[in-house]
């Protein structure tokens, strides 16, 4: 397999086997599963060839995230009396859009809480956690125990690591790691489960319900086996969607988020 999974398009939602024999001209496109280096280039590019800034990005990430978490964990499908969320932010933009996505999330009327141990000191991070603060979204200064996560809250948002980790976790992300790894509260994890590899997946890592790729899918993400896999970062000039292959399925109407 060199980069692409069978997963359904938009065209016509049937699952494709990229391994059968069928003739080339009657297989849908499949989507590509990008490698690390792969991903950081695109993203790279978006940035410097086309224009984008870090911030509109962001938004349009985080704003995909909460609203393919409202689609999959509506407000009448919550078992707790309170729409709480927790939401676990990691130093990098994947904590960025973890920031991003609460703010959503508080909007559509869940009630999110965020955890943001290790806090960058870059005008973009004090923004987004001072829009935070300014929604009344109470953060909090250490990590709950398991049993008191199951206990308070309907999902665990994990914007811990994106597409740059590499190596053993470092503290005190890997405590946190843990911590969600004795949770049975579901898990919906922003662009890579944290602790994966970016490529390989992790066996004994987190077992999220709910994986939000951005822009297209990492290798890792043919080994995610929860309910729910969205594709979402409606932002990709067709340019860099020729040049990378990536064959992306269509979005259905103005929607910013797919369930692939
Ligand atoms: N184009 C797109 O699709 C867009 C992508 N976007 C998002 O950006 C994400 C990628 O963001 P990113 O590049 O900032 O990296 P990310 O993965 O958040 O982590 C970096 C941080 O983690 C840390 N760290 C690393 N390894 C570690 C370890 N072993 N143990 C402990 N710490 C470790 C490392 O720490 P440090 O170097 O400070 O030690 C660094 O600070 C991407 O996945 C998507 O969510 C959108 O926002 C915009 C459009
Ligand atoms: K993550």
């Amino acid at each position: 397999q060199t980069g692409t999974c069978p997963l359904s398009t938009a065209a016509n939602n049937h699952k494709k086997d990229c391994f059968s024999n069928r003739p080339a001209s009657t297989m849908a496109q499949t989507i590509k599963y990008l490698g690390q280096e792969e991903a950081q280039h695109i993203d790279e590019e978006l940035f410097s060839e086309y224009g984008f800034s870090v911030d509109q990005l962001m938004e349009l990430a985080g704003l995909s995230c909460a609203t393919a978490i409202a689609r999959a964990y509506p407000l009448t499908s919550l078992v707790k009396a309170r729409p709480s969320l927790l939401v676990i932010c990691g130093p990098g933009n994947n904590g960025g859009d973890g920031l991003v996505c609460a703010r959503h999330l508080k909007l559509f009327g869940y009630e999110p809480t965020i955890l943001y141990p290790k806090r960058p000191n870059k005008p973009l991070f004090q923004g987004l956690t001072t829009q935070c603060q300014k929604m009344e979204i109470p953060f909090l200064t250490e990590m709950p125990e398991a049993e008191v996560i199951d206990e308070a809250y309907n999902l665990v948002i994990d914007a811990i690591f994106g597409f740059s980790f590499k190596g053993a976790v470092r503290e005190p992300f890997g405590s946190i790691l843990d911590v969600l790894k004795k949770t049975t509260a579901p898990i919906a994890s922003i662009d890579i489960p944290s602790g994966w590899d970016v490529e390989q997946g992790s066996a004994d890592g987190l077992q999220p319900d709910m994986l939000i790729s951005l822009t297209a899918p990492k290798k890792s993400a043919s080994l995610f086996r929860g309910r729910y896999h969205f594709l979402g970062g409606r932002f990709v000039p067709p340019g860099l969607e020729r040049k990378y292959q990536l064959n992306l399925p269509q979005y259905p109407g103005l929607d910013c988020v797919l369930q692939l």
